[in-house]
Order: C-alpha cells, then structure tokens, then sequence
C-alpha cells in the first residue's frame, strides 16, 4: 500500500471520528453548559487571563467551542488532502505532472479575495500540505 493510500484510509477514519465529536459537541455542549459539564471543575481566573468568575466561565465555554471548530477544520484539511491526492493520481497516472500552477493561482486568489492577505497565506500552507510536501 503506498503512502497516499495509507494516508487516505487514516483520513477516512478520522474524519468520521472527528465530524461525529464534533457533531456531538455542537449539539450538546454550549458555552452556557460547559461550565457545569467539564470533568471536575470550572475554569479558574487563572486558566482563562480573566479577573473574575463570570468572565472565566465565558471565555472557558467559548474555548470548548473554539476546541470543536479546529476539530472540524482539521478534518475538513485531511478530507481536502485526500481528495488533492486523487486528483494529482488521475493526472500523474494520465503522464500528466503532480502541480498545475494555474490552479494554484485560482486558489490563491479565492481565499486572497475572501480573507486579505492572510488568505494567501493560509492557502499556500493548504497547497503545501495537499502536494504532499510539508
Ligand atoms: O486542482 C488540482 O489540479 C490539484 O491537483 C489540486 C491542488 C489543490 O490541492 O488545490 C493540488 C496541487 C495542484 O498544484 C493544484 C491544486
């Protein structure tokens, strides 16, 4: 089994698991329950940077959310990969190349467009990872 495929099959599992938690998280945990809901206590001043209680308990339940997106982002990232990879396979396997600069220049300019100029850089470090090279 080559590298891709054995990458493709993890990225399959994981992001099942990790859009189910993520679901889960969604559905059940807010940033009015998080506080009562964590294991075994609440989020103390010190944790958080905040000055008192009410402050804490917002900040810890907003970073239970925060925690949840970067879930979903990271496997939305592995499922982008994965799918980059059979493209490249369909154009190496066609006696094609691997890159296809043109392409690369639409992304660019899309989260560019969307996003400024931290855009393009996000979307280089996408385009890193989805070649295969980082
Ligand atoms: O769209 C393609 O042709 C791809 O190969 C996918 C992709 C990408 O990840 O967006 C990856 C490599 C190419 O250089 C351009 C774009």
């Amino acid at each position: 089994m080559s590298t891709l495929d054995t990458a493709r099959t993890a990225d399959t599992a994981r992001t099942a698991d990790t859009a189910r938690t993520a679901e889960t998280a969604g559905t059940t945990r807010t940033a009015e329950t998080a506080e009562t809901t964590g294991p075994t206590r609440t989020a103390s001043a010190a944790d958080t940077g905040a000055r008192d209680g009410a402050a804490a308990a917002e900040i810890s339940g907003a970073r239970e959310r925060i925690d949840a997106l970067d879930a979903r982002i990271i496997a939305l990232v592995r499922e982008r990969m994965a799918v980059s990879a059979r493209v490249q396979q369909a154009r190496l396997g066609s006696g094609g190349r691997r890159v296809s600069l043109s392409r690369e220049m639409e992304v660019l300019a899309h989260y560019r467009d969307e996003l400024g100029r931290p855009g393009t850089a996000l979307a280089m470090t996408l385009l890193e990872l989805s070649r295969g090279r980082a």
